[in-house]
């Protein structure tokens, strides 16, 4: 049974902190700024890539800070996301989150994760997150490029003119839910 509870974070609204400054690092780095570019985030590592030094430039709320691991870097921190080359660091940096009640991802680690990075397709505003509960990532990415596919861009047109329906309906929350729904029949 898949357990996981997926939730839409607003990533803007919180401070994260990745650790590790290679292709890991950069890897969830841009998986971050693809879906949230404004999101707060601090980056440490001994050795940074230079695409995450490109990175940095275009984005201001992204700080980075060449040094190895410290706990002071958890602190006024809401996610953490680890992925350096070092097992027992990424355990320390783990634990030390457990212990201040941090949600905390370890790339490629589903033992030591209390979220998973999911596979996201975009169309406009609609955004569709998967996951194989941790079974194939691959299978994820694979799946995503199917939905990117067949996925019309018009669909943003369609949820322009719910929007534009929603706004103006008039009468109580079942009422208008009742139109709502009658309105969309036609998209099963
Ligand atoms: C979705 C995506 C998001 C992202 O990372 O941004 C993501 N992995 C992606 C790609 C990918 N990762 C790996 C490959 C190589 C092929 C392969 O192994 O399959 C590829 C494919 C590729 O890159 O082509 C290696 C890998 N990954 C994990 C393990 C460990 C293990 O399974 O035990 C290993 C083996 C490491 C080793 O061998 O040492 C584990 C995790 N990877 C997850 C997420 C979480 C589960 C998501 C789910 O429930 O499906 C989870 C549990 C934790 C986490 O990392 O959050 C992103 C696709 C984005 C996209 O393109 O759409
Ligand atoms: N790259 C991949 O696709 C991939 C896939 C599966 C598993 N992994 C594993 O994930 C880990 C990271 O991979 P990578 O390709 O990003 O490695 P990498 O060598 O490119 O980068 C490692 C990063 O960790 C940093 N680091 C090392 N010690 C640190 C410390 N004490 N504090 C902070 N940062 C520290 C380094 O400075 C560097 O920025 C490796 O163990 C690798 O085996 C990588």
């Amino acid at each position: 049974m898949n357990t996981l509870f997926p939730i839409f974070v607003k990533a803007e609204n919180l401070h994260t902190l990745i650790v590790g400054g290679g292709y890991v690092g950069l890897e969830k780095l841009t998986a971050l700024l693809g879906n949230s570019p404004e999101a707060r985030i601090t980056l440490v590592a001994p050795e940074i890539r230079d695409e995450i030094q490109k990175l940095a430039q275009q984005h201001p709320k992204l700080q980075l800070i060449q040094e190895p691991y410290h706990p002071i870097y958890l602190s006024d921190k809401d996610l953490v996301i680890v992925g350096t080359n070092n097992r027992t660091v990424n355990h320390q940096i783990q634990a030390d989150c457990k212990s201040q009640r941090i949600l905390v991802n370890v790339a490629d680690t589903p033992d030591l994760c209390d979220f998973y990075l999911s596979s996201v397709v975009k169309k406009g505003d609609l955004k569709i997150a998967i996951s194989t509960n941790g079974k194939s990532p691959t299978f994820a990415k694979r799946f995503r490029e199917v939905l990117e596919e067949i996925l019309p861009d018009s669909l943003q047109e369609t949820l322009d003119n719910l929007t534009a329906i929603r706004t103006k309906l008039k009468g109580d929350f079942v009422q208008k839910m009742e139109k709502l729904n009658e309105i969309t029949k036609v998209l099963r």
